[in-house]
């Protein structure tokens, strides 16, 4: 993989959050934006007029709060959430039948009590094993056994979490719906990410023409690579400065 591109003016930026705009924490909730990331990120915002999105498997309304007081157009929950323009409302796939009975399954499970971190996102779940990784297999066979009857839900690998999601949706899916509107539509797709539900988002703006940075070490179909959040950090940094 060669070094990273510079953004330029007729590029639409996708930006993944955990794990590319803020380091990794213990927990979720632990997770620290610093302000002068905020202010790089409004002035690309302006130079790209408008066509910079945040495309996370958190809900948009944790991503606003991070970022307040931008409120960036947003795909939250693997696409599952979205808010096209600035400041619009958030449409939200509703919570089904069968991802509450996982969470009824889970809590009943006894694997809360020894640690896992039970993370609600309504439509989708998330089982965090950071504080507790000797319970990893012990935990991806309990979701690889709760989904055999559980058709509709699919199950993701993160870093140090098992999330369960409806198939409905994946950051590609997402990439290509801001694709089809103003003020992304016309532009060359840019995504950028470190996990593995990210490589969705970066096959599909490769697939569009655009490029993808893969953010740290691991396999990836992206064309260039960051090595980590303070590298994009740095990347934004400059791109902030050359776009015009
Ligand atoms: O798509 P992303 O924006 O990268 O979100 C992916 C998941 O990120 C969060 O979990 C990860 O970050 C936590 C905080 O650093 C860390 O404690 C955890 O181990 C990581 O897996 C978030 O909690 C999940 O809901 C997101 O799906």
């Amino acid at each position: 993989m060669n070094d990273a591109p510079h953004l330029e003016p007729g590029m639409a930026l996708f930006l993944d959050f955990d794990g590319t705009l803020a380091e990794l924490a213990a927990r979720p909730e632990d997770v620290a934006v610093p302000s002068a990331l905020i202010a790089t990120l409004r002035r690309i915002q302006t130079d790209l007029d408008g066509a910079l999105a945040v495309v996370s498997g958190r809900p948009v309304a944790e991503i606003d709060g991070f970022l307040a007081p931008l409120h960036l157009p947003a795909a939250g929950l693997h696409g599952l959430e979205h808010r096209e323009t600035l400041g619009a409302r958030v449409h939200r796939a509703e919570e089904g039948a069968e991802i509450r009975l996982l969470k009824q399954r889970t809590r009943d499970s006894g694997l809360l009590e020894r640690g896992i971190y039970f993370e609600d996102k309504g439509p989708t779940l998330a089982l965090h094993y950071r504080s507790h990784p000797d319970l990893e297999q012990e935990l991806a066979a309990f979701v690889e056994e709760a989904l055999q009857d559980l058709p509709g839900l699919h199950r993701v690998n993160g870093k140090m979490v098992i999330e369960a999601k409806p198939d409905a949706s994946d950051k590609g899916v997402a990439l290509r719906h801001f694709m089809g509107q103003m003020p992304f539509a016309g532009r060359t797709p840019v995504f950028i990410g470190d996990d593995v539900t990210d490589e969705d988002g970066i096959a599909a703006a490769q697939a569009l023409g655009g490029f993808g940075i893969k953010v740290g070490e691991g396999d990836s179909c992206a064309r260039y690579r960051l090595s980590g959040v303070a590298a994009v950090h740095a990347w934004l940094d400059r791109a902030s400065l050359k776009v015009v």
